[in-house]
């Protein structure tokens, strides 16, 4: 049904409903799986390689280096590591600037931190996303690499290209890799029917009591060990790898934008390792105002995650020590704060468990696949609105200037500003689900999607703003048209004030009616989506 949609935006192709149900039936992750298993024993180890991709990049508590450290030191033999800059990659995900700078910063601190390990930490560059795997093949054997070592990544392209890079590797280097993105292995947490869990609550309860029983999971593991002296000769020129600069095209517009995003987010595991420190000298405050979002109280450690620059292990393991060593994290074994907050990181868990067992989830389809039968409207002056900040709906337009500032938006923002498009506006919500990818430094495929799988629940930003921003501080600050409106006027200023002292604001009236078009939602999903047979 989406054909238009597919002409009109070809970012945002999908596959029909009914082959994105042949490929949930046969996951690509089994047949990862199966191949790394079928690869023969491979005994002698001349030199071993750790693959970093965009979501683990840290030397410390990663799973895959510290396996592949492991085995070099073992085997005294070195350790080499690399990345594959492909630009093709970065477009293809609509990559915003923020985060690609975000990640080469990130990249060029490891590289030194490697360089210090005597461990090169080498770029590769592929301009085609088809040609990652064979560049690494390419530089793995050029390099005598006899085991290389990756950790998982969960959308089904990389998982793929995993199955491909096996293909290609064949019996000439073993391939070993790990699940290092969460604490409990995403895939493994299942119903009593066997099948996996898709349901928060339960699997937030399954969560909990696995973490408390088995206070192991959350060790972290050390930094690589040291290669001796020789490779700085023998691998010379490996050393010397220029950190790839931002495409054209990823780079922030204005040298005030770069300045702004690099002071807010400071790249790196050591300013990621003190964000988490002083948020965790005020996790107390967290169940009670981390809705508001002028309060600010939220850790904004996600671009760290999503990027993997601290592992939730390590974050997690920093939180068990606030709760006196204890890893039950349930309401009765945690103080609000703590337990509100690993809520949120069950939340992580779970979305990548999804991703995994739900693969059509990162092909451009919505969970619930009957909301792909839904017609969508082509109401461009309301897009831009929507994404300009400018809708006349202050806690919406204040999300979207949050995030047009920031490269980040409150987390009550995020839900209220993809309701408004989906619902209200009536937007395909995929549309929105890329301006997100295109503009946030924490994008992440599998929060991002089930962030904005879409639902008959349509947020009123006129009561969630009442209630999660009181006062209205937010709405000030990120709406300045509306900084001396004074009382309850703040939430809905063309309906609660008079015409002249409304025109005098220089504040757009409301796009829509909240009210009919809601309604008008409702009748679209429920006429659209019963008859839908996916
Ligand atoms: C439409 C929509 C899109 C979203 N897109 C993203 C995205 O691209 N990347 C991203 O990391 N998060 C996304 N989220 C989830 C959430 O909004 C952010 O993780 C959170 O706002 C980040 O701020 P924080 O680090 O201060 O969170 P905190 O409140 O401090 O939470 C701690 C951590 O828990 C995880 N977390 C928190 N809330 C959620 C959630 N609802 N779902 C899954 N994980 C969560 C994050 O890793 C976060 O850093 C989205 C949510 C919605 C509704």
């Amino acid at each position: 049904m989406s054909k238009r949609i597919a002409l009109d935006h070809p970012e945002l192709k999908h596959p029909t409903t009914k082959r994105a149900k042949q490929i949930d039936a046969d996951l690509p992750y089994d047949h990862l799986v199966e191949a790394l298993e079928a690869q023969s024993e491979k005994k002698e180890v001349l030199k071993v390689a750790h693959w970093f991709h965009e979501k683990d990049l840290r030397i410390h508590d990663n799973k895959s280096l510290h396996h592949g450290s492991e085995l070099a030191k073992k085997a005294k033999k070195h350790l080499i590591c690399c990345y594959v800059n492909c630009p093709a990659d970065e477009a293809w995900h609509g990559t915003s600037a923020a985060r690609v700078d975000f990640n080469l910063e990130g990249l060029a601190l490891m590289q030194k931190e490697l360089k210090e390990l005597n461990i090169p930490l080498v770029f590769l560059h592929a301009d085609e996303r088809r040609e990652v795997v064979p560049t690494v093949v390419k530089f793995l054997k050029e390099n005598g690499v006899s085991h290389v070592f990756s950790n998982y990544e969960y959308e089904i392209d990389e998982i793929r290209r995993d199955i491909k890079f096996l293909k290609e590797v064949g019996d000439d280097i073993r391939v070993s890799m790990h699940h290092d993105q969460t604490v409990v292995e995403p895939g493994t947490m299942t119903t009593g029917a066997g099948k996996p869990m898709k349901v928060f609550t339960p699997y937030h309860r399954m969560w909990l009591g696995i973490v408390k029983d088995d206070p192991d999971l959350l060790n972290t593991l050390p930094p690589p060990t040291k290669n001796d002296a020789s490779p700085s000769k023998e691998l010379k020129s490996l050393f010397d790898s220029p950190v790839p600069k931002a495409p054209k095209d990823k780079e922030f517009a204005s040298a005030e934008d770069k300045k702004r995003i690099r002071k807010l987010w400071p790249s790196g595991h050591a300013a990621g390792f003190k964000r988490m420190d002083s948020f965790l000298s005020q996790i107390s405050n967290y169940a009670a105002t981390r809705s508001n979002p002028a309060k600010n109280s939220t850790s904004r450690m996600s671009a760290y995650f999503s990027a993997g620059m601290v592992s939730i292990r390590e974050a997690l393991s920093k939180v068990q020590k606030y709760n006196d060593g204890s890893s039950d994290f349930t309401e009765s074994g945690a103080s609000p704060g703590v337990y509100s907050w690993v809520r949120e990181i069950v939340f992580r868990e779970l979305y990548r468990q999804t991703t995994l067992t739900t693969p059509h989830t990162s092909m451009n389809l919505p969970q619930n696949l009957k909301f792909d039968f839904v017609q969508w409207e082509d109401d461009e002056g309301g897009w831009e609105k929507w994404y300009k900040g400018e809708t006349g709906e202050p806690f919406i337009d204040a999300g979207m200037r949050q995030l047009n500032t920031e490269a980040y938006m409150h987390n009550r923002l995020r839900m209220n500003v993809s309701s408004y498009l989906y619902c209200n506006l009536l937007i395909d919500y995929r549309r929105g689900e890329r301006y997100f990818a295109e503009t946030l430094i924490d994008w992440d495929l599998s929060n991002n999607t089930q962030g904005w799988e879409p639902s008959y629940t349509v947020f009123n930003p006129v009561s969630q703003a009442e209630k999660n921003d009181p006062n209205g501080d937010y709405i000030r600050k990120w709406v300045p048209e509306l900084k001396d409106v004074k009382g309850k006027a703040i939430f809905a200023p063309y309906a609660r004030l008079s015409k002249e002292e409304f025109e005098k604001l220089g504040y757009p009236k409301p796009h829509v009616d909240w009210k009919e078009t809601k309604q008008r939602a409702i009748e679209r999903f429920k006429s659209d989506m019963r008859d839908a047979s996916p």
